[in-house]
């Protein structure tokens, strides 16, 4: 399938002289960052030299270090003693997203820096060579540490937390699943559920007409929350939630342990760990509560696929007769495929962790996509454009999706502003040896194990020494080739890496773009959710125009697993008039 798209993306490699800037500089830049994400625009954000190096100041930094170094290198065994060390107040890991802080440090300290905060001291990276190490060179040295603390009560060993021997083992079972006969057959259960979507839209519209209007103003962050439930519900495990138009106990539960899943992310203190919390907290009981619904729903579902099993070897699965397959799901085919037998529990855990990573995740492109596009009416009239052109009044198919270049560089634009995830957690399992980084320590770093890493994704996808205008929304920035040819072991954005590749990926940009992540555990679902979202924005833009409702400064933003808003995306929904369009 994916040999079928073109590169039209990537025009023929222009080497395009970029952000030229000296390592010898490089250590010196400092930006302003505001609180507030919506306030990055290009002219507000600018990188200027620190105008002094003084002695006080130098002083004050190397007692910092010292300390710093001393407190890490007694934590963590010792050995990350040349790393430079953030020094952020503590308020600023709470006044605002983490990733925030992590960014002006980034630019302050340098691609590989040391946060220390508390008892914890995390290792921060912006440098796609030191990511491509961590994550794809030398990925089985890392663990998810952290983040499969935190999962691991919710999705148990699922691919996301689950340890290497495990991973191992389901990965190879359901990367297959993904194939391509699959794929065809979920673009129309993506054009299906966002049919309803846009049904819903369209009483809400008559409704309003009726009394002499033409706009409605939705929340279009909670109907693509609604819409990618429904779809990761069917395609998953053929349930369908139908949370578009009802409310279930079930579509509660999922939502509450969402919720939680966001809480135990951003909440310092691990005090579910503690015995007994779970009974004491009304949260926690909730959450046990809501734990217990999906369980018993997945259960259902997986004693049903197994009743029905048809046995049979993966290679003729992947060729089965799709356009008659009543349950084209991927638990359909876990449970068939010969030789891959398992407990029900560890099936639940992979159902489970595939309908949390792949709903959130694709609700919050979808609405990133949109806050962007809305205030760029051009680009959302060239978008408009393409979509007339390929579709016309039509529904997107397998084949006319690949056509819709403009839509798929829009949602590869979007998740390079408002990375999903915006950090990428490992921890070292054993001594390694981080590269230097482009302005670190040439010979790079010893690292202990057990050494915590945050890649920030959101700092490489948004750093001044990779793409230009970091922060402006340019979807068509991707028809052009990059090099820096200052940082050194970074080979620039090259197609040639990934011949036929649907996006514009984390080979081709030698790891300074990761929309999916990068290596051994890459996101299983990344054509899936690509598609997924074309289909969907495509199909809501070829019917709508689409504003916001209040300012972009009034969408305010906060995080938990991924970038989404605190009060929702309201926007303003008319009907297109396509004489006019
Ligand atoms: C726009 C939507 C999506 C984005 C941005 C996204 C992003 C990612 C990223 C960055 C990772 C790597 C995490 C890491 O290295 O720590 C990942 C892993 C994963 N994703 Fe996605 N994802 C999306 C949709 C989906 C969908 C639709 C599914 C399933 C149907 C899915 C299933 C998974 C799984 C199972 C993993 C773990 C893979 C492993 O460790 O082997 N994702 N995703």
């Amino acid at each position: 399938m994916a040999a079928a798209a073109s590169l039209s993306y990537l025009s023929p490699p222009t080497v395009m002289n970029f952000n030229h800037i000296h390592r010898s500089e490089l250590g010196s830049l400092h930006s302003s960052v505001p609180t507030n994400l919506h306030q990055i625009r290009p002219q507000s954000y600018r990188i200027r030299c620190q105008s002094t190096s003084t002695d006080e100041v130098k002083t004050k930094r190397n007692f910092l270090d010292n300390a710093s170094n001393l407190l890490t290198n007694f934590l963590s065994g010792g050995s990350l003693g040349d790393m430079p060390i953030a020094e952020g107040a503590v308020t600023d890991l709470f006044d605002r997203p983490l990733f925030f802080s992590l960014y002006d440090w980034f630019i302050e300290h340098g691609a590989v820096y040391k946060l220390a905060f508390g008892p914890k001291a995390f290792v921060v990276v912006s440098d796609p060579v030191v990511a491509r190490h961590i994550l794809r060179e030398n990925a089985f040295s890392f663990d998810k540490g952290v983040l499969a603390d935190i999962l691991e009560p919710i999705m148990g060993k699922g691919l996301i937390p689950a340890d290497l021997d495990t991973w191992k083992l389901r990965r190879r079972v359901i990367a297959p699943g993904f194939h391509s006969l699959y794929l065809e057959t979920m673009v129309k259960i993506f054009t299906s559920c966002s049919e309803r979507t846009i049904l819903k839209i369209d009483k809400l519209l008559e409704r309003e007409s009726l009394q002499g209007g033409q706009t409605i103003e939705l929340d279009l962050e909670a109907e693509f929350s609604s819409l990618a439930l429904d779809i990761i519900g069917l395609g998953v495990f053929n349930y369908d939630f139908g949370s578009v138009t009802k409310e279930s106990p079930v579509i509660k539960a999922v939502y509450g342990t969402l919720f939680e899943a966001e809480h135990r992310s951003t909440f310092y203190i691990p005090y579910w760990k503690v015995p007994l919390m779970k009974w004491i907290v009304p949260r926690q009981r909730k959450f046990q509560k809501d734990l217990k619904v999906i369980n018993d729903c997945l259960d259902g579902l997986i004693r049903n696929a197994k009743d029905t099993r048809q046995e049979t070897d993966v290679e003729k699965l992947q060729q089965r007769d799709y356009s008659n397959l009543k349950d084209a799901s991927l638990l359909r085919f876990l449970v068939d495929m010969r030789g891959a037998d398992v407990d029900d529990r560890q099936l639940r855990d992979d159902l489970m962790t595939m309908l949390i990573a792949g709903h959130e995740t694709t609700a919050a492109v979808l609405t990133w996509a949109v806050f962007l596009l809305a205030q760029n009416p051009s680009k959302m009239k060239k978008a408009q454009k393409e979509i007339d052109s390929v579709l016309g009044q039509d529904e997107p198919t397998f084949e006319s999706v690949k056509k819709l270049d403009y839509i798929r560089l829009i949602v590869v634009e979007s998740l390079r502003l408002y990375p999903q995830p915006p950090l990428l957690i490992r921890r070292s399992l054993k001594s390694d040896k981080l590269p230097g980084g482009y302005n670190g320590n040439k010979d790079g770093y010893a690292i202990p194990p057990g050494t915590d890493i945050f890649i920030s994704v959101y700092n490489l996808h948004r750093s001044p020494y990779f793409w230009d205008h970091p922060n402006e929304f340019e979807p068509e920035r991707f028809l052009v080739q990059k090099k820096n040819e200052d940082v050194e072991g970074w080979d620039g954005f090259d197609p040639s890496r990934s011949p036929g590749a649907l996006y514009p990926n984390e080979v081709i940009s030698d790891f300074a773009f990761l929309p999916f992540g990068g290596g051994p555990r890459k996101c299983v679902g990344d054509q899936f959710a690509l598609m997924e979202s074309t289909v969907a924005l495509a199909m809501l833009l070829q019917k709508f125009d689409v504003e916001l409702k209040g300012s972009p400064e009034s969408v305010e933003l906060v995080t938990g697993a991924t970038i989404h808003t605190k009060n929702g995306l309201w926007c303003k929904l008319r009907k297109r008039s396509h004489e006019t369009s």
